[in-house]
């Protein structure tokens, strides 16, 4: 591991319970400041690969290190899980509380905030999102993209140093998505971000990366 690796991956082997092996020795490292894209045809094993790094399912084999912590046990995981956003495939596994502002105020609660200040986070999430006079909607009646970025507030709101964003883009129109775009572009975290939309990752990505076969290969 470098001394700029967020995340260092070595050798990754994971299978579900069902017997189906997506990743057969996957190797990878995210470094700091670098936007990598995650690339990989439908099935591929994107998404399972930012579960396993986020300790969410029990890899076979392998050796995970995020920020210089080597992550196996679930302990481990929990060390670092506040320090690491992801942002899931689908809005409804993110979004759980009545109305948007509980969602987004969560996450910094659970950090330690108090209320008030967890409040002004939530808010100033949301107006940056451009999301301003949604707090008191109700988050199951959103639209999808609503959701989507709503999801993403509540991920941001958390101030992670590293971001796992799983298909970003989905469901967002054509001006939601430049916004994401700018926005993105001016975080200084690093991220790992999964995507179909090759128009957003020619303007977000900074490196590229495929899964394919189980395995990393540079794109
Ligand atoms: N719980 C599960 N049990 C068994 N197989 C699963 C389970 N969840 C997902 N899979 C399968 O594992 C494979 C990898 O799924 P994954 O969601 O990681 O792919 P992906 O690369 O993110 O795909 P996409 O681009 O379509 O989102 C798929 O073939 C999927 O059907």
């Amino acid at each position: 591991m470098s001394g700029d690796d967020l995340i260092t991956v070595k050798n990754l082997h994971f299978t579900f319970s069902s017997g189906r092996k997506v990743l057969n020795g996957v190797n990878l490292s995210l470094r700091t400041g670098e936007r990598l894209a995650l690339l990989g045809t439908n099935g591929a094993g994107k998404s399972s690969l930012l579960h396993c790094l986020m300790g969410l399912v029990p890899v076979e084999n392998g050796e995970i290190a995020i920020l210089e912590s080597r992550c196996e046990t679930e302990a481990e995981f929990r060390a670092v899980r506040g320090r690491v956003g992801l942002l899931f495939q689908d809005s409804d596994d993110q979004l759980f509380c009545p109305t948007v502002l509980e969602d987004v105020m969560f996450g910094p609660l659970n950090l330690g905030q108090s209320r008030e200040d967890a409040r002004k986070i939530a808010l100033q999430m949301l107006s940056d999102l451009g999301l301003d006079g949604f707090e008191n909607r109700i988050t199951y009646q959103l639209s999808g993209g609503e959701k989507r970025l709503v999801a993403l507030a509540t991920v941001l709101a958390m101030s992670p140093e590293i971001l796992l964003l799983d298909e970003p883009t989905n469901g967002l129109d054509a001006d939601v998505e430049k916004r994401l775009i700018e926005i993105l572009r001016s975080l200084p975290q690093a991220m790992l971000i999964i995507s179909h939309d090759r128009l957003f990752l020619d303007q977000v990505a900074t490196r590229s990366v495929r899964l394919q076969d189980g395995v990393i290969s540079q794109a």
